[in-house]
């Protein structure tokens, strides 16, 4: 490890994947800023951590939907010259029909799914730029590429994670900061009881812990893999995927003019 110290800034680490991703980046000799709303899990975190490592953890408890506190995150991001990674994992799905979902609840899904996220990785570039290193990994899913009823919001929300992700390693390609989109299938947290369901609407054999979805992500990192989709088994899926997408771009971009097929049926 560097002579620096090198602090990993965590969402939603006070349950689920945050919380092995704190664990795991502790191992790996990172030091901890975990950010939350729930102090007592945090610090539960934190106790843990600091009983198996000499790693320094910080807590700072957020709502990172109020407008306040996230501005209080970035600016703590932006001030620090010692943060190397930035794990934007903090999320929630607001799931079910739209027209029986809370206005409200769909508001905060992309307060923190979308508007936070996005915030936070624009607090990060900046430092990450000028010193030339650092890493945001932001917690998409395979939802992103399932629209998906009583999923609408999330599924769309995950979407802009995995555009605006990709669209930052764009933009980042010739300089060494990189940005990771991390795809989860089901995950076995609080996810789900946090969103309103009562059961997953997944089949147990699709889980993983968020110990193996977070090693499985991290050894996509490690090997340079910033579109990671932990459970895909056969890549040439995804390869197949993208040829087509590349296909129906070419497609797209061949012309200004209207369809023939919209053309107005004169008689
Ligand atoms: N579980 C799954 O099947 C999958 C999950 N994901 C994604 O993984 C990420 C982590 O979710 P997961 O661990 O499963 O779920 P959990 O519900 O266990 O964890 C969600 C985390 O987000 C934090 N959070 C929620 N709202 C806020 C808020 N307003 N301000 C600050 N933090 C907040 C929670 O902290 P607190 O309540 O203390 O504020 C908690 O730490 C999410 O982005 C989710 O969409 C993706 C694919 C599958
Ligand atoms: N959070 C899970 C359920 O929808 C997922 O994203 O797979």
């Amino acid at each position: 490890m560097s002579d620096h110290q090198r602090f990993a800034v965590v969402t939603g680490a006070s349950s689920g994947i945050g919380v092995a991703y704190a664990e795991r980046l502790a191992a790996r000799g990172y030091h901890l800023i975990l950010v939350a709303r729930r102090r007592e899990r945090l610090e539960e975190t934190a106790r843990n951590i600091r009983a198996k490592t000499n790693v320094t953890v910080e807590i700072v408890t957020a709502d990172l939907g109020d407008s306040n506190d996230l501005s209080r995150v970035a600016t703590l991001i932006e001030g620090r010259e010692d943060i190397d990674l930035l794990v934007n994992n903090a999320g929630l799905g607001a799931l079910g029909l739209t027209a029986q979902v809370s206005a409200a609840a769909l508001d905060n899904l992309i307060k923190i799914n979308v508007q936070a996220l996005t915030r936070l990785t624009h607090a990060a570039l900046p430092g990450f730029l000028r010193r030339d290193r650092g890493t945001i990994i932001n917690i998409a899913s395979i939802i992103a590429l399932m629209p998906t009823p009583t999923g609408a919001g999330y599924s769309g929300s995950k979407a802009y994670v995995l555009n605006f992700t990709r669209s930052l390693q764009m933009e980042l390609a010739n300089t060494k900061v990189k940005v990771q989109a991390v795809l989860p299938g089901p995950v076995r947290t609080e996810f789900f009881e946090a969103s309103g369901l009562k059961q997953a609407p997944f089949p147990d054999e699709l889980f993983m812990t968020p110990e193996e979805l977070v090693d499985t992500a991290l050894t996509a990192l490690d090997q340079d893999e910033l579109i990671c989709l932990p459970a895909l088994q056969d890549l040439s899926a995804w390869t197949a995927y993208e040829a087509a997408r590349g296909e129906l771009i070419r497609a797209l971009t061949q012309s200004g003019r209207p369809a023939a097929r919209y053309a107005k049926r004169v008689g």
